[in-house]
């Protein structure tokens, strides 16, 4: 069991500031993912940690210990890539003793450890067998058996399942998530997919430029974003031009009591699944903007709308749809935005009070 305890950490290529000055508090069995857009840091953040290359300021520190002026095999780190890096020209067996051989173990704890690490990513059986005659699923299971073998104190990864197809990526995702519960082992995991991170993770962090946007559960993240970035960034999120004056918010040409004690211009953020439509009118607890229908996904058991309204598009998402919505292209409808479901944000991108989407 290991805390992950990460201090002002900064990094540079050259005169490219790319980690601008990270704090992460990591508890003990934790699965924290970090994520964000390509080029954010995230990848440079992990490798930090891994000993791969060194920061130019800032601790790492785990169960209170500094790691960072160790070199990378002796931070008691287990990785997996994206790319498996696994040896071709090694069996599946060779391939998970590797870092028990480098650690010089005796061949009977080597031969128990790989048995025991291939049976828990089922691939018992496959000992004998070369990587290319292995899919891309199993590939990555080798690299996570790899990892483990070692029993680090904390398990990195990285985009470990980019390179596999949708299906396989739901069913490892589920397996090393049960896998990390079952070890309870301090993982940290990259993924720029926030479908993936709000499905695995304990907690997220939300990175954008070399910083830290946001860190809570997945829940917290998704429902209660702190910045526009990661309102924007995880899930659907439609944005919307207002501003607060006299106490009523004002959209468009519609107002209601305004849920937030300030005055100004504001962007008001409704997530598609909170928009409601109907064909009557709204009480005083939403915005109602007269709206049309542009466009209809139907997908079964929902159906996606974009509306056209005086404030810009509306898309809407409705769950277990009731009417056979080709019919309603080009209809007239009311565009519900319910305060209670309403985030409001600033100009410059902080959340105003502790709105919930
Ligand atoms: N060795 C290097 N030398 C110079 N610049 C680098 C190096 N490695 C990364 N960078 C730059 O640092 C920034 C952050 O890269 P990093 O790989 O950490 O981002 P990332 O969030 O992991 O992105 P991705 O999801 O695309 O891997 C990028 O702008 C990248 O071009």
């Amino acid at each position: 069991m290991a805390d992950l305890k990460i201090q002002g950490l900064a990094k540079s290529y050259k005169d490219v500031r790319v980690l601008e000055s990270i704090d992460l508090d990591i508890a003990s069995g934790e699965f924290f993912t970090l994520l964000g857009p390509s080029g954010c840091g995230k990848t440079t953040l992990l490798r930090t940690i891994a000993g791969f290359q060194h920061q130019d300021r800032g601790e790492i520190v785990v169960n209170g210990e500094r790691i960072d002026h160790k070199p990378a095999h002796k931070r008691d780190i287990g990785m997996v890539f994206q790319d498996y890096a696994i040896f071709p020209h090694l069996t599946v067996a060779e391939n998970v003793a590797f870092g028990l051989k480098a650690r010089a173990l005796p061949k009977s704890e080597i031969e128990a450890r790989v048995a025991e690490s291939l049976k828990m990513v089922r691939l018992d059986g496959y000992q004998n067998r070369l990587p290319a005659e292995m899919s891309g699923g199993q590939q990555q299971r080798i690299g996570l058996a790899r990892a483990m073998a070692i029993r680090p104190t904390l398990l990195l990864m990285d985009e470990p399942l980019s390179n596999l197809d949708a299906k396989l990526r739901i069913e490892l995702r589920e397996d090393i998530r049960d896998i990390q519960r079952r070890l309870g082992i301090t993982t940290i995991y990259v993924t720029h997919d926030q479908e993936e991170a709000l499905a695995v993770s304990d907690r997220i962090c939300v990175m954008n430029k070399g910083n830290v946007e946001q860190i809570g559960t997945p829940f917290e993240i998704y429902r209660k974003p702190l910045r526009k970035f990661a309102a924007s960034f995880v899930g659907t999120m439609n944005f919307l031009p207002g501003r607060i004056e006299g106490g009523r918010l004002i959209v468009g040409t519609q107002s209601a009591a305004s849920p937030a004690n300030e005055s100004g211009p504001v962007e008001v953020a409704i997530r598609p699944e909170n928009v409601q439509l109907s064909l009557g009118h709204a009480d005083s607890e939403a915005i109602a903007l007269k709206g049309e229908v542009l466009k209809v996904t139907f997908l079964g058991r929902e159906a996606h709308y974009t509306l056209k309204t005086e404030v810009g598009e509306v898309v809407a998402q409705v769950a277990d749809p009731e009417h056979d919505f080709i019919e309603m292209e080009g209809r007239p409808v009311e565009v519900r935005l319910p305060l209670s479901k309403i985030v409001l944000f600033r100009s410059n991108g902080d959340v105003i009070g502790a709105g919930q989407a």
